[in-house]
């Protein structure tokens, strides 16, 4: 059995890395420098108590893989890629192989079942940071992680188990969920915040503004009739599974997956598929969200204007929320 880890980010790579190291056979699907770094030098992983490099064998696209179907593939880009890289996973051939989408929101499932029969969400627990091309840190022990998982749109079957057997021996726990979108549209309440830590700086206060967007997405899920898992019910096991650290020797963090984006200079963010996943079904609900609508706006703001995290105060963001959206940005 192999692991295809398509999209060596942040994600991409600690899981790559930690599958390999623990004797996992791993194909990467990387692009740019990082495919040239990780196929020069391996994956540098680095977590508390390790620094590692790590060989990873890696390919540029789908169609230099020699596809078998019990292979399992792992999606780890951010959901506005998704798309393209399913297209080009089935142009390389894949068909009936299993499906992960280790990404945050609740829509990669969904664009994935569009095109494949055999999908499975993740919940992704893991602080995870790309630092430069071919290295990559995670801020957490004991465990790199905890992901939830299970196929979509329901039930448990013997790829999660597969994946879940090899995620476990790679440090990452695991948890089988047969709903796991409840679990997913939980996590989606906490990446509502991504973006307002990325417009104020991953450690500036947010006011009441962060409680506001969850109520309104709780509101939405409720009149679409959409459960949740709270993700404060598995705090208990966050605790003990996934102490957090504030840096490693030489690397600090520099805030979530939105952050990241940005400084990385991203010209598109994943918002409209966090935030824009509640304005979506608001507007599919008749129910008005303009908090999450408008987070969607104020990160297209930082994108098209190449602002940097934290290049925007509390009352400039609570300024724009305020806006007529029907307004130009
Ligand atoms: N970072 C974190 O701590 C966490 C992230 N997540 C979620 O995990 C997912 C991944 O996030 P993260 O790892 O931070 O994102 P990154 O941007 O760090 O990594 C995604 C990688 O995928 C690559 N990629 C995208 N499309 C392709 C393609 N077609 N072919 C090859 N490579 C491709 C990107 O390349 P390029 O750089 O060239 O664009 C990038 O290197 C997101 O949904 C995020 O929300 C969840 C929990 C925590
Ligand atoms: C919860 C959080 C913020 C952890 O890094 C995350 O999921 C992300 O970075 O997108």
């Amino acid at each position: 059995m192999r692991i295809i880890i398509y999209g060596m980010g942040a994600v991409g790579g600690v899981v790559a890395a930690a599958l390999a190291r623990s004797g996992q056979s791993v194909i990467g699907i990387a692009r740019g420098a990082m495919a040239q770094a990780v196929a020069a030098r391996g994956l540098r992983l680095r977590a508390p108590g390790l620094d590692a490099w790590v060989p990873v064998p890696v390919v540029c696209h789908p169609s230099e893989i020699d596809w078998r179907d019990d292979d399992l593939i792992l999606l780890c880009m951010k959901s506005q890629d998704t798309q393209a890289a399913l297209e080009d996973l089935r142009s390389a051939g894949v068909t009936r192989q299993a499906l992960f989408c280790a990404q945050n929101g609740v829509a990669n499932e969904s664009a994935a079942l569009r095109l494949f029969p055999n999908v499975h969400g993740v919940t992704v627990m893991m602080p995870a940071l790309y630092l430069v091309p071919g290295e990559v840190a995670v801020f957490t022990e004991p465990k790199f992680g905890i992901f939830d998982l299970g196929r979509y749109p329901g039930g448990v079957d013997a790829d999660d188990r597969r994946m879940a057997t090899a995620l476990e021996a790679a440090m990452i726990a695991t948890n089988l969920l047969p709903d796991v979108m409840a679990s997913k549209r939980g996590k989606l309440l906490l990446n509502l915040g991504n973006i307002l830590k990325a417009a104020l700086g991953h450690q500036a206060e947010t006011g009441t503004l962060g409680q506001r967007v969850r109520a309104e997405a709780e509101a939405v899920f409720r009149a679409a009739g959409l459960d949740w898992q709270p993700p404060e019910e598995t705090d208990a096991q966050r605790d003990a599974l996934m102490r957090p650290v504030d840096s490693l020797p030489g690397v600090a963090r520099v805030g979530g997956s939105t952050n990241q984006s940005l400084l990385r200079g991203a010209i598109r963010l994943e918002t409209d598929y966090l935030n824009g996943e509640i304005a979506l079904l608001g507007r599919l609900h008749g129910l008005d969200t303009p908090l999450n609508a408008g987070l969607c706006r104020v990160a297209a703001h930082l994108a098209v204007k190449r602002l940097r995290p934290g290049d925007m105060t509390l009352p400039e963001v609570e300024a724009m929320l305020a806006m007529d959206q029907t307004e130009p940005i």
